[in-house]
């Protein structure tokens, strides 16, 4: 589908960035923009050009906002009409879908995003969606208490900034999102962490994480020019229908497992007759490649977690190349998620990747329990 990408504030610009840099000439990713009331933040990124990186907020003076939230929901506010025209150039009229990715703790992504999410949903007719990063717990508490290991972990890796309102303006962003956005997919950094890792040292692993995930979600039913269309194609409105349109938190679970490439066509001498007729591959191990990256995309680590496993509503799609696209593992693949989710109704799509090395799945699930993490947050304002 046709996405346009905004990243909004630090984390969000970083985001948008790291998308452009590993999918900027991808057909899904119809645009990119970050926008941020910080200079040095945006003067950082590397792979967006000028072009599309945006200062706004003259009342900010080129600084971040020190996550005074209402003062980024002020200069929101301001601004909404602005950041939706320095958009123009892409052609935002033609995206299927928009897509926010703003870190939730802070106050110019956080208190810019529900303004623009507004200023898109009056604008264009295309569902708009917010991917945001909560915060860790060490971001709020007291410098140097950063648990029992707190001492020699700043010392290991970066610092992570000092946040103390970051889980307040999480809780009130996720709220204002919920309330404004099509669907709301969170990015639970703490659960990404490892032991020995702060979020400064981590966060370029954790932005890969995420960048991979929105891209096998909204990249999936893309496929370039002249290669085999999906027998089941994903499209904008099977995405839609998997999350929702009430602003309802959805989980992304994604996994790969390295396949060898079918020499493509090669038993006939590829091209010789048109055929691109895909070598073989053995069933057994297509049929085990299958079910191993829908159990790992649904059972390991998704972008925040999902109590129970349950959801009201599921979209899987597998990826690969398409010889090893077995239809009726992905058809039993389907049916065990069904039972895993508590779910009837699944959406499915292919993703044939031509001379892929790899297999994957990535599983939506949105209407959830309320995750640990966001409930642990919601908290904090009640
Ligand atoms: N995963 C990830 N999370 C980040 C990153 N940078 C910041 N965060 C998280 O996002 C929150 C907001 O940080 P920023 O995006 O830098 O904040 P901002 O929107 O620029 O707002 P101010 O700095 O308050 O003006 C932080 O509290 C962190 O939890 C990043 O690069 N990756």
């Amino acid at each position: 589908m046709r996405l346009h990408v905004i990243g909004l504030g630090g984390a969000g610009g970083r985001v948008a960035d790291r998308l452009a840099a590993a999918h900027g000439s991808d057909p899904f990713l119809a645009g990119v923009n970050a926008f941020d009331t910080d200079m040095d933040a945006l003067g950082a990124l590397d792979a967006l050009g000028e072009e599309r990186r945006y200062r706004f907020g003259d009342a900010a003076g080129g600084d971040g906002l020190d996550g005074d939230l209402h003062a980024g929901r002020r200069l929101g506010d301001a601004h909404a009409s602005e950041l939706g025209r320095a958009m123009d150039d892409q052609q935002p009229s033609l995206a299927e879908a928009f897509l926010i990715a703003v870190g939730l703790g802070g106050a110019a992504g956080a208190g810019a995003a529900p303004a623009l999410a507004e200023e898109l949903s009056r604008l264009y007719d295309a569902p708009v969606y917010a991917f945001g990063f909560l915060p860790v717990p060490s971001e709020t508490e007291a410098p140097g208490d950063d648990g029992p290991a707190g001492g020699t972990r700043e010392r290991e890796s970066p610092r992570t900034p000092h946040r103390p309102l970051a889980e307040r303006n999480a809780a009130r962003t996720l709220d204002a999102l919920s309330d404004r956005c099509a669907a709301v997919f969170p990015f639970d950094n703490a659960a990404w962490l490892r032991p020995s890792e702060t979020l400064g040292g981590a966060r370029d692993r954790l932005n890969g994480a995420a960048v991979e995930r929105v891209a096998a979600l909204f990249g999936a039913g893309e496929t370039p020019e002249g290669t085999e269309t999906p027998q089941q194609v994903l499209d904008a409105s099977d995405v839609a229908r998997a999350v929702g349109s009430d602003g309802e938190i959805a989980a992304i679970g994604h996994a790969t497992q390295a396949v060898e490439s079918p020499d493509s066509g090669s038993r006939f001498g590829l091209g010789l007759f048109g055929s691109g007729e895909p070598a073989e591959v053995d069933t057994s191990a297509a049929v085990s490649a299958i079910e191993t990256v829908i159990r790992k995309a649904t059972r390991g680590k998704n972008t925040v977690e999902v109590p129970d496993g349950r959801a009201d509503r599921t979209l899987l799609v597998v990826g690969g190349p398409p010889a090893w696209l077995n239809r009726e593992a992905i058809a039993d693949g389907r049916r065990w998620l069904a039972e895993e989710t508590e779910s009837d109704a699944i959406l499915s799509g292919d993703a044939p990747v031509h001379d892929g090395d790899a297999v994957s799945a990535v599983v939506i699930r949105s209407g959830l329990d309320e995750p640990e993490r966001v409930r642990e947050l919601r908290e904090t304002i009640e």
